[in-house]
């Protein structure tokens, strides 16, 4: 472990640490002393009376490489240890310290397999940006201890002990400008420092508007539409695009779509940065469209940021930054859209739009599908934006229903 981390382990135990277990996040704490009787925390209670446990937390001064490193520490962990070992997402952060919080994975391993999972962690150890602990339970079962390997090679023990859950989900006191970006200027200077390991990255900053001004108001009137995949964005925009003789443009524009595919494959803090500079050269592309006509966006920061929210936090609505969160506040250099209609759909009736369709796209998108929880916290999230805030239509009826229904909003809202 590196001397850098010093700090970092004298203030061990005042954090908490999350594993994530069935989709959501369960918390325990360690101290130094134990009062009170044993207790184990519910993150170890399905645990085995042999099994041993073990975590690891990326901790590198680099956000980027820390976090391409702890993207792809998934797939070796699975590749690389023994099956059955159940490695889940967890974290450790200091309660209301904002950037405080380090990712990782936890897992168990059977006692037989010990000598394997030892030498892929000390090999990780020696080369990667990763703090490893260690984790068993005393001989009568009731108390696990946590040892962590210091600077000077000696095991720090510590028991491990239950903690109340924090006010917010952990995710959020990393949020702003690692997964919602807030400025061009932030989310460029993600991109500028991954120009090295994605060559694409130099196009993608070319395209890049030079000056942003949010400040200067469109002659015509800008309509942005969101909602899920499937809820009908497309055949929504097209038809305002014909009724209102209106420019039809999308966030992210055409002139990344060679790149997106390429971006959609990096971890969050990348991709992130991607869509969130997409909309920047949308926004220009908005600006020059609405001086000729009014103009229809599909999907805009709404997107970006509400989809962004509902992945790094887990479990379930109630675990969103509350509503008045900093979060969801509009970036304030990024052009504000006249209106934003957010369309909304019954869950069965958009699989069976989504089936009728053909495949699904994204990653994220399939996700939706299949997670409940997932799909919920997004919407509770398009929904908490705020600076300009959507109105919600009910995107169940008829494709002209729902037409005439945006057309009735756009002309109280936005005079046309
Ligand atoms: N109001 C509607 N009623 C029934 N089907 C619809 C309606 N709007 C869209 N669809 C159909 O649902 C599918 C998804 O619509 P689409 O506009 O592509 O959604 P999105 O752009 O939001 O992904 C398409 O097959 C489309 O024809
Ligand atoms: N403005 C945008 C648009 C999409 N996105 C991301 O793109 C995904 C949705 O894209 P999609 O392929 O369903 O979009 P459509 O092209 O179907 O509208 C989500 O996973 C979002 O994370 C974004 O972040 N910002």
């Amino acid at each position: 472990m590196a001397r850098s981390l010093k700090p970092l382990v004298q203030r061990w135990s005042s954090r908490v640490f999350s594993v994530e277990l069935d989709g959501a996040p369960l918390y325990f704490a360690v101290r130094e002393k134990l009062r009170g009787g044993p207790a184990s925390p519910a993150a170890f209670s399905k645990l085995q009376q042999e099994d041993r446990c073990y975590s690891l937390l990326v901790c590198s001064g680099d956000r980027i490489r820390g976090d391409r490193f702890h993207w792809e520490l998934r797939d070796k962990l699975l590749r690389d240890l023994p099956p059955g070992s159940d490695v889940t997402s967890m974290s450790s952060f200091l309660p209301e310290e904002k950037g405080s919080l380090l990712k990782g994975y936890f897992f168990k391993s059977r006692a037989g397999d010990s000598p394997q999972v030892e030498e892929l962690l000390g090999d990780l150890e020696q080369r990667d940006p990763v703090l490893v602990c260690s984790y068993s339970r005393s001989e009568d079962g009731q108390q696990w201890t946590q040892s962590l390997r210091s600077a000077e090679k000696n095991l720090l023990r510590f028991y491990v002990v239950p903690s109340e859950a924090p006010e917010h989900h952990p995710s959020v006191l990393n949020m702003i400008n690692s997964d919602v970006f807030y400025s061009l200027d932030e989310a460029s200077e993600v991109l500028r420092k991954c120009d090295d390991i994605i060559p694409e990255t130099r196009s993608v900053l070319r395209m890049l508007p030079s000056r942003v001004d949010a400040r200067s108001k469109p002659d015509f009137p800008v309509i942005v539409v969101e909602g899920l995949d499937a809820t009908g964005k497309t055949t929504l925009t097209e038809s305002l695009r014909d009724a209102l003789g209106a420019a039809l443009l999308r966030s992210p524009p055409q002139c990344l779509s060679t790149w997106r595919a390429r971006f959609d494959r990096e971890p969050p803090l990348i991709r992130r940065a991607f869509y969130a500079a997409g909309n920047y050269i949308t926004a220009e592309q908005i600006c020059q469209a609405a001086t000729r006509s009014p103009v229809i966006v599909d999907r805009f920061w709404h997107s970006t940021a509400a989809y962004a929210i509902a992945t790094a936090v887990t479990g379930p609505v109630g675990n969103l930054p509350h509503e008045g969160s900093e979060v969801y506040c509009w970036p304030s250099d990024l052009l504000q859209p006249s209106l934003v209609v957010l369309l909304t759909l019954d869950p069965e009736e958009r699989k069976r739009r989504l089936r009728s369709r053909g495949l699904m796209k994204t990653d994220e998108e399939q996700e939706l599908d299949h997670n409940k929880l997932f799909r919920l916290r997004v919407e509770e999230a398009y929904r908490r934006i705020i600076g300009p805030a959507c109105i919600t239509v009910d995107a169940s009826p008829s494709a002209d229903l729902v037409l005439q229904q945006a057309l009735l909003l756009i002309r109280a809202k936005c005079h046309l």
